[in-house]
């Protein structure tokens, strides 16, 4: 089920324009992506769709449809939604919640339980939380309890308001791997809002870039906006490519791998640091990263450093490169071989070139 905006402008009644002219499609069977600072209209954007806020100009259309012909009420039931703070019925249990929407659709109990059940595994919640009641839970489990919820919709459109901001990074990056995972099988539309851009480029098969003011700043596959940032506001947004040179070599996966300046942990550091440097150990393994402009008294310890990335082990699926890239603090992937011995680094654009088949 494709979205169109066209031409959609949002005024609250103070006079905040929140949203301003906005013009876009989002195909059937995508994620596509809102993303910008704070206070740009990403929320109020996706609330037009399901008629949470309805816009002072401008259509908003679904598969075709503008959904002001749509009763709000009977529009919501068909479009999931999740949002940071889950929303949950706080007497109802955990599986309960779960189960809403497939006992509302008619299932009966035990179909709809065993199906919540599912999802809960889904989304990486131990079964026996099912019984707890939300407050029970801690905030990142709420919020799966929540992505659960809204998947047991089962609708082709899922809208997504910035859904894994509040869980820690590690149960992040497991949340946006079940959500690709499901989507890969399950093929819906997405729209989901993020002010995170690691987020946007990982999950977004589209991306759009927004301004403060409402303004739709640009929108495109992750390696257009990453590779051709229509203006200094994108360009800012999504990060410089620090343009790495150096001796390299193309990984078993075709990725080029570039040295990287590295310095070791236990030694005095050469001043000045001009760029992002790789701590490394005796046994060559990484230990995190020197910023720019870091003056080290004496040798270098670990609590000069800003913690790494993920690692990228060469030869493995060039996923993973993607991941050390965009995970670094330096936006260098770090690639490691089977010893966890630093190899070389490689960027966000290196990898999606060769996604793309580009190089
Ligand atoms: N009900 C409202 N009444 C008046 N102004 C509002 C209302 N809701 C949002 N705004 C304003 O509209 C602008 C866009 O808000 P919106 O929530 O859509 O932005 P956002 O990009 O989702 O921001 P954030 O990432 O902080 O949630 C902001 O200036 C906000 O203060």
């Amino acid at each position: 089920m494709g979205i169109e905006f066209a031409d959609v402008t949002k005024r609250y009644p103070d006079g905040t324009v929140a949203v301003d002219g906005l013009s876009m499609t989002i195909e059937d069977g995508t994620i596509t992506v809102f993303v910008g600072p704070s206070g740009c209209g990403k929320t109020t954007s996706l609330r037009m769709i399901n008629r949470m806020v309805e816009p002072t100009s401008g259509r908003v259309l679904l598969d075709g449809k503008d959904v002001r012909d749509s009763d709000p009420a009977v529009l919501r039931r068909g479009i999931g939604y999740v949002i940071q703070h889950a929303g949950l019925f706080p007497h109802r249990t955990v599986l309960d919640n779960v189960a809403t929407v497939p006992l509302l659709s008619g299932w009966g109990k035990r179909k709809a339980r065993d199906r919540a059940a599912e999802l809960m595994e889904i989304v990486g919640l131990p079964a026996e939380l099912g019984k707890r009641y939300p407050a029970q839970l801690s905030g990142g489990q709420r919020q799966r309890v929540g992505v659960a919820r809204a998947l047991a919709a089962d609708s082709p459109v899922l809208l997504m308001d910035e859904p894994f901001s509040a869980v820690d990074p590690i149960v992040r990056e497991g949340l946006q791997d079940e959500l690709l995972r499901l989507q890969s099988q399950l093929g819906k539309t997405i729209v989901f809002v993020t002010h995170d851009i690691d987020e946007a480029v990982r999950l977004g098969d589209r991306v759009a870039v927004m301004r403060v003011g409402g303004k739709l700043a640009q929108y495109g596959t992750p390696s257009d906006v990453l590779r051709s940032p229509v203006d200094d506001f994108v360009a800012s947004f999504v990060g410089k490519d620090r343009g790495y040179r150096g001796l390299s070599f193309v990984d078993s996966a075709g990725v080029e791998v570039k040295d990287v300046a590295t310095v070791r942990v236990g030694e005095p550091v050469p001043a000045p640091v001009s760029d992002w440097l790789l701590a490394i150990n005796d046994a060559d393994q990484p230990r995190g990263w020197l910023p720019p402009e870091s003056t080290v008294e004496g040798s270098l310890t670990e609590g000069d450093l800003v913690a790494g990335g993920s690692l990228y082990q060469q030869g493995t699926a060039i996923r993973g490169a993607l991941d050390a890239a965009l995970s670094s603090p330096a936006g260098l992937g770090v690639v490691a071989d089977a010893e966890g011995r630093v190899v070389g680094v490689v960027t966000a654009r290196q990898v999606l070139d060769v996604i793309e088949g580009r190089s």
